[in-house]
């Protein structure tokens, strides 16, 4: 049986604008195990954000229970959280936030910068061995302006892999960018989850979802979903039954 690597139990968040409280969360409970690919999805407004800030221990819950492999979040210090964040947690944004004026190497590079434990050799190995996993081993000289869409976000993953980190949240992570490109990401995804890595990704579009093993569906802050997906499509089947790219 696999590993349970997230329990939430009965989670809330709430915020308090002025008279009014905005409850984002209303008590949801879930467990995902370690290799599982979920997606969360939802309308606008829903609390997919909140809840990945909460799953990334960006934010910390109003009540209820948060564990990652057994360990209560709420127990530990800010200090403990960043190194969990650090260690344990890969994050894919969908504005890839990469450093501007600096390589895709050295972007892949500097959350081992953290890592006192690193040296600075193998923290370049390190890095070299990530951009390979993404297929961007002839651009990792390039600065992100030099870099489509597609290629910046590969960049942001192989960057969020560097630390073998257990679990990648992806916040939107193929909202910018056009059909082939996402799904050429969703294969990059598959391939990891693949091997091992267990993967959380938020979407709003459901023909993303159709990668992922389970969905779950929030609405007003609860869940009104959580299923396995029937059928899991291959991305890079799909992109194989795309249109060829004229130029
Ligand atoms: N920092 C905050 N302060 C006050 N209210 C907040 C805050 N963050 C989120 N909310 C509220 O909580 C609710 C859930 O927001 P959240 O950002 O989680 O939704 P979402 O599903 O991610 O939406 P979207 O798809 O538009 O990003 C919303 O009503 C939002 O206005």
């Amino acid at each position: 049986m696999s590993k349970e690597i997230i329990k939430i139990e009965d989670l809330t968040r709430e915020f308090i604008m002025g008279a009014e409280t905005v409850r984002a969360l209303r008590g949801i409970s879930f467990t995902i195990n370690e290799g599982e690919f979920v997606t969360i999805m939802g309308s606008s407004g829903s609390g997919k954000s909140t809840l990945l800030n909460i799953l990334g221990c960006l934010d910390q819950p109003t009540s209820g229970i948060y564990e990652i492999d057994g360990v209560k979040m709420k127990d530990l210090s800010k200090n403990q959280l960043a190194t969990i964040r650090n260690e344990k947690i890969g994050f894919i944004f969908q504005s890839y936030n990469l450093l501007a004026r600096t390589s895709a190497l050295e972007n892949v590079e500097l959350p081992l910068f953290y890592n006192s434990k690193v040296s600075s050799e193998e923290r370049r190995e390190r890095a070299i061995k990530a951009i390979e996993m993404v297929g961007l081993k002839d651009r990792m000289d390039h600065t992100p302006s030099q870099l489509s869409g597609g290629q910046q976000q590969r960049v942001a993953i192989a960057r969020s892999l560097v630390n073998n980190p257990v679990m990648i949240l992806a916040d939107e992570a193929t909202g910018n960018l056009d059909t082939r490109t996402a799904y050429e990401i969703m294969s990059i995804f598959q391939e990891l989850n693949k091997q091992g890595i267990t993967i959380i990704f938020v979407t709003h579009e459901p023909d993303i979802a159709t990668f992922s093993n389970r969905t779950i569906v929030l609405k007003d802050g609860n869940i009104i979903q959580d299923k396995l997906n029937q059928k899991v499509q291959s991305a890079s089947a799909e992109l194989a039954k795309l249109p060829k790219e004229e130029h």
